[in-house]
């Protein structure tokens, strides 16, 4: 591939896309781009009009790219996601869509005007004094970029070690061919204590090969399904490595609320005033760069950061230990205490390891620069406020995202394991498709949308922070609790430490299961599972559509109160079939409110009911234990430093 392949490889993209009209158009409009730019450019750049030209030149090609490139982010991530992976290897550092955009718009004002010129300067001062060169170096010097490949036998084959068989061997199984795929062929895999598990391979109505995982457990209940396991399946067919399948995930196309829509035309752009944040942010995103370039270690925790993760507090609360009363052994009350985030300090982690290549090394400072030259950079304030904006939607389900937004952050937490540290908020895991198209997510992609959406405005943050901003900002609005929340989270660069699937608890398990996610897997006690379930279910709905089941829990669907418990105790719940569905639920006597199989569990077991007695009579008490164990679900599985950033390579 020579360096004019590639320019016309993306350049094309955007040209093919337009009418034979559209391109006749397209030529006179970039010639029109061109001039105008070199007018403001003039300004402050009057010793080499040539030097200008060519400058802009190679700009533009790299800006129709880029907007092709945010074009697909807006619409489709996990395409986006495959189609940059697929030329990270060329080139790391691109500067931000949303910079090329702003730049080559027509200002509005005097001080959008002086904005813009400087903002390309610098623009083109990186790109072209210390980007280009580099680029056409590694054209010159470098083999052909790879395609981007999911190579999914590591995750296939840690997933059965993690379910406990270490012997797999994934040529046992006849998985047909392409052409003749095999319709359902199961293997069982013996383990230990009477536990089965099995790898079942069928064929999907597209005819592709779908494999899933499942964990077996007294031969009817099962834990997982691991769609995105196909491709290794796939690939234990051919050996070879192949494309990451095509994703099953649709989102939803963005419903801009007008208050979140910038109208070029009638509002000039406002930024505000850039802020240098504390060196701990600015540390954040070096961090943020040297977990993109490490994606191909083995193993980045040491043995003290994998004790420490086996610790179930890795958050200390208060006062969490005072609640309760050692004579009676009952629950108090302890309204005047305040809920402190308590962070313990550890020791510094292991120095990175050197890039591995020297475009690593470039690459490392070019991006860093990027994410902190934006305007918005370190402002978290203006994330929690676009969050809180884009809440309110009048045709979306009852009016408001809050309770969808809530149940994104609780699922991209819910998968932590403290066992083995994996899973967890931390990383940002739920925005790869093999992660969000679980079962038990279903529906959640209009959040994701949305929190998407908000990150292309604020590109800086990483998205395992906003996520879990999400939620807090969520709940907040729905007149929950303040949740203690840091952010500092890194993000993975790639689909490969996405944890296995089948965390999600299920809805009609019973107190077993929830022993099993809550205590065992999350390290939460009792009172904090019964005061986060019933936190969570005493917003929002059930839908039909999503998960089968049908129906509110609460009179009050966007109030965060205690009045899950109360409805809970106070009514007399049978069993009843939802119609549409077939699935079986609980009902209210009087047909208002409705519990999953596992609600009635903190009604029915003792250990659970003694805390749903108490949280119905006492709320403040229930906001402080939902308060703690919300900012135990957020940190879990997120190692700091003392400065608060996460440095643990995930
Ligand atoms: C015992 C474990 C849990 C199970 C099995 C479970 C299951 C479910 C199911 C089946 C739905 C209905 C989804 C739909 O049809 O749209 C739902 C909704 C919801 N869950 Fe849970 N959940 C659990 C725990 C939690 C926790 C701990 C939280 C929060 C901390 C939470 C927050 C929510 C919220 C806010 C909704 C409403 C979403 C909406 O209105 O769209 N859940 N849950």
């Amino acid at each position: 591939m020579t360096f004019l392949d590639l320019i016309n490889d993306n350049y094309l993209t955007l040209v093919d896309l337009l009418s034979p009209f559209g391109r006749l158009i397209f030529i006179p409009y970039v010639l029109f781009r061109l001039v105008l730019q070199c007018a403001y450019f003039r300004l402050i750049n009057f010793i080499s009009l040539v030097h200008v030209f060519i400058l802009y030149n190679y700009n533009l090609l790299f800006a129709i790219n880029e907007s092709n490139e945010d074009n697909l982010t807006f619409t489709e991530t996990y395409n986006q996601k495959v189609h940059y992976n697929k030329y990270r290897s060329f080139d790391q550092s691109r500067p931000l869509t949303k910079n090329a955009h702003f730049m080559f718009a027509v200002p509005v004002g005097f001080q959008e005007f002086f904005n813009m010129v400087w903002w390309r300067t610098d623009y083109y001062y990186t790109r072209i004094a210390k980007h280009a060169p580099f680029c056409i170096f590694s054209l010159l010097t470098f083999r052909v970029p790879k395609e981007f490949v999911y190579d999914p036998d590591e995750h296939i084959l840690q997933s059965a070690a993690n379910h406990g068989k270490t012997d797999f061997d994934l040529k046992e199984f006849d998985y047909g061919n392409e052409l003749n795929p095999a319709a359902s062929s199961t293997i069982n895999i013996d383990v230990d204590n009477g536990r089965k598990d099995e790898i079942v391979v069928s064929t999907s109505r597209k005819n592709e090969p779908v494999a899933s995982f499942r964990q077996k457990q007294n031969d009817q209940k099962y834990y997982g399904l691991n769609g995105h396991e196909a491709a290794a399946v796939y690939k234990s067919q051919e050996r070879t490595p192949v494309l990451a399948p095509q994703s099953e995930f649709v989102p939803k196309p963005y419903n801009l609320s007008p208050k979140n829509t910038i109208n070029r035309a009638t509002k000039p752009r406002e930024y505000p005033p850039t802020t240098r944040t504390h060196n701990s942010l600015i540390e954040l995103f070096s961090d943020n760069d040297k977990v993109i370039l490490s994606t191909r270690r083995k193993s980045n925790v040491d043995s003290d950061q994998a004790k420490a993760l086996a610790e179930p507090a890795s958050l200390k609360l208060l006062p969490a230990p005072k609640l309760q009363n050692s004579a009676s052994n009952d629950p108090v009350s302890n309204e005047k205490s305040e809920v402190v985030a308590e962070i313990p300090r550890r020791s510094p982690s292991p120095p990175a390891k050197r890039p591995s290549s020297r475009s690593r090394f470039f690459l490392h400072f070019k991006k860093s620069k990027d994410m902190k030259d934006h305007p918005t950079y370190g402002r978290y304030d203006l994330v929690r406020q676009a969050i809180k904006d884009i809440l309110p939607q009048k045709d979306f389900d009852d009016g408001s995202l809050a309770p969808i937004i809530f149940r994104f952050t609780w699922h991209c937490c819910a998968t932590f394991d403290r066992r083995d540290g994996t899973g967890g908020s931390s990383g940002g895991t739920l925005r790869f498709a093999q992660e969000f198209n679980e079962n038990g997510n279903t529906g959640l992609n209009t959040a994701k949308s949305y929190l998407d959406q908000i990150h292309e405005e604020f590109p800086w943050i990483s998205f395992a922070d906003l996520y879990t901003l999400g939620g807090v900002v969520a709940i907040e609005a729905l007149g929950g609790p303040v949740i203690p929340w840091k952010p500092g989270r890194t993000d993975c660069a790639d689909a490969k430490k996405v944890p296995p699937g089948g965390r999600l608890p299920v809805a009609t398990e019973g107190s077993e299961h929830l022993h099993e996610v809550f205590q065992v897997r999350l390290g939460l006690s009792v009172p904090e599972t019964v005061a986060l379930i019933g936190g969570g279910h005493g917003v929002g709905r059930t839908h039909p559509k999503f998960s089968g089941f049908i129906g509110p829990w609460t009179r009050e669907i966007l109030k965060f109160d205690n009045e899950f418990f109360k409805n809970l105790l106070e009514h007399e719940f049978h069993i009843w079939t939802v119609p549409q569905t077939g699935i079986e639920q609980y009902m209210s006597e009087n047909n208002e409110f409705m519990m999953l199989p596992i609600d009635m569990e903190l009604k029915n077991n003792p250990e659970f009911r003694k805390w749903t007695e108490t949280f119905a009579l006492d709320q403040s008490l229930f906001f402080n234990y939902f308060t703690n164990a919300f900012a135990k679900l957020l940190e879990n599985g997120v190692i700091r430093d003392e400065d608060g950033v996460q440095r643990t390579k995930i």
